[in-house]
């Protein structure tokens, strides 16, 4: 099923009645608070979903500031997330729904009322809004954004969608005699290049409790950066402590933004597997000197953050830097004052060879790992991301152990799973490049983390979301020789 949990959405329709606008000259960006909250909740979803579409816009970054602009908050708020973010992963699922019934074939259907479409089926299949409402809200959402006739046509078409519920649709459309790959790609609603480059990965036997997982809502993990916040005082604003990196707290409900720690930048989301890879690489023994450390793919900080604050409790000193300045720039926000920041391209560095003792390389990759936070990524890149981003991470990791002093270490790290992205770059760079001892990661980790399992066998550690409840982040730790 794309979805694991299913959405109170029609007590979200009842906040906020009758505010207004706001007053005071501003005016929200579309739609005006007029008529009632529901529409502007669905019609807010819809401009979201469709920029994400049109304009290649990011739902995570563009909600929070649609939601701001229309002053939708609390439960309304709360229903506009649900429904952008699971219209956009349950694409897979609903566009083969759709395509039973409707009459038309679903690339002759006008993008705009496809979308509608997309977001009547989620509220329809994956929440518990009644499905005479969810018609007839989408109804009406399809009639104001394409006109009547549509609407009509819309009418119809989820009529039959709600003739049966998500469970009896996926025995028709992902049935368990199909081919395994095609019906997990619809039943997970994730493209079949991904299911495959996953289930690689991961094994058969795990395959579907991991897409089911990159369907789930993540939950909102905080750093606390040493030496400027710690747990505690998280758990005092109402965070939880997390269960393997010690300096993480998780947030049940609410925004991050709510909590000082993380407005005064002394705190700030970051998953709990991106804090211990970084932390993997502070705490590996090094021989010898331990005074200069570089981040070569720092932007937009997260990992720098936390690497800056370690390195500074132990007097030494991060430079940090991205080949892009404005991420450069980020990374400024993120780390204390001692470390530099420059904007620098990893694969031809203005440092000397042999210069760091410590060197993070968190490579530019596909994001399959983080599938869970960026609703629309699956949709957004096709297989040969893959091949188009080797090269680079490659040369990258092979800059980096030139930049690492003989007995320093090197950590290579990505947001994806993808065995051409992790494995096979670093089995490639130690074979080519030599000079380069692999350690064993997943021991590196379990020392920071006694409880930590399920890494793999080494010398690479890989975690999971439905293992660990974190992205799935690769870590390989190489010593320079
Ligand atoms: C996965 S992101 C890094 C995330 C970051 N470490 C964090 O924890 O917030 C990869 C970064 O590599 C940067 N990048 C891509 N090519 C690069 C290059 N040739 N040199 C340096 N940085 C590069 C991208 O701009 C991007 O910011």
């Amino acid at each position: 099923m794309p979805h694991t949990r299913r959405h109170g959405g029609n007590r979200g329709d009842q906040g906020n009645r009758g505010k207004g606008n706001g007053g005071a000259g501003r005016r929200p960006a579309g739609p005006r608070r007029t008529g009632r909250p529901q529409d502007l909740v669905r019609r807010t979803a819809f401009d979201v979903i469709r920029a994400v579409e049109t304009r290649d816009a990011y739902a995570n970054l563009l909600l929070p500031a649609r939601l701001r602009d229309r002053e939708l908050t609390g439960r309304d708020a709360a229903l506009a997330t649900e429904l952008t973010y699971g219209t956009l992963r349950g694409r897979g699922t609903y566009d083969a729904v759709l395509a039973l019934c409707s009459d038309r074939e679903l690339r002759r259907i006008d993008a705009p009322l496809l979308d509608v479409l997309r977001l009547g089926a989620h509220q329809i299949l994956a929440t518990r809004i009644p499905p005479h409402a969810a018609v007839g809200t989408t109804v009406e959402l399809a009639r104001s954004v394409t006109g009547p006739g549509q609407a009509k046509f819309a009418n119809a078409v989820l009529r039959k969608v709600a003739g049966r519920d998500l469970d009896a649709w996926l025995a028709i459309v992902a049935p368990p005699d199909a081919d395994p790959v095609t019906r997990l790609s619809i039943a997970h609603s994730h493209p079949k290049w991904i299911v495959s480059a996953l289930r690689d990965a991961v094994g058969t036997a795990e395959i579907e409790d991991l897409l089911a997982a990159d369907n789930a809502r993540p939950r909102v993990t905080l750093v606390a950066r040493p030496g400027r916040a710690t747990v505690a005082e998280l758990a005092e604003a109402g965070a939880e402590p997390a269960p393997y990196s010690p300096h993480a707290a998780v947030l049940p409900d609410g925004d991050p933004s709510a909590v000082a720690a993380v407005r005064e930048g002394r705190a700030a989301v970051q998953d709990e597997a991106s804090q211990l890879v970084a932390l993997a690489l502070a705490e590996v023994a090094v021989d010898g000197r331990d005074a200069l450390w570089a981040d070569v793919c720092a932007g937009p900080g997260g990992k720098a953050g936390l690497l800056s604050a370690v390195a500074t409790g132990r007097d030494a000193r991060l430079v940090a830097a991205d080949v892009q300045p404005h991420r450069a720039g980020l990374v400024r926000g993120a780390v204390d004052g001692r470390a530099g920041v420059l904007a620098a391209d990893g694969t031809a560095p203005p440092w000397r060879p042999g210069t760091f003792d410590r060197v993070m390389v968190d490579a530019p990759c596909t994001g399959l790992g983080a599938l869970r936070r960026r609703p629309e990524a699956r949709w957004r890149r096709g297989p040969e991301a893959v091949a188009e981003l080797g090269p680079l991470q490659r040369r990258l990791l092979a800059a980096a152990l030139d930049a690492t002093r003989p007995g320093g270490v090197v950590a290579y790290v990505t947001c994806s799973p993808h065995l051409a992205e992790t494995r096979v770059v670093v089995d490639d760079v130690v074979r080519s490049h030599g000079g380069a001892e692999r350690l064993d990661a997943p021991s590196v980790l379990t020392g920071l983390a006694p409880g930590l399992t399920g890494l793999g066998d080494g010398p690479y550690a890989q975690f999971w979301p439905h293992r660990h409840g974190t992205d799935a982040m690769f870590l390989a730790l190489l010593r320079r020789t």
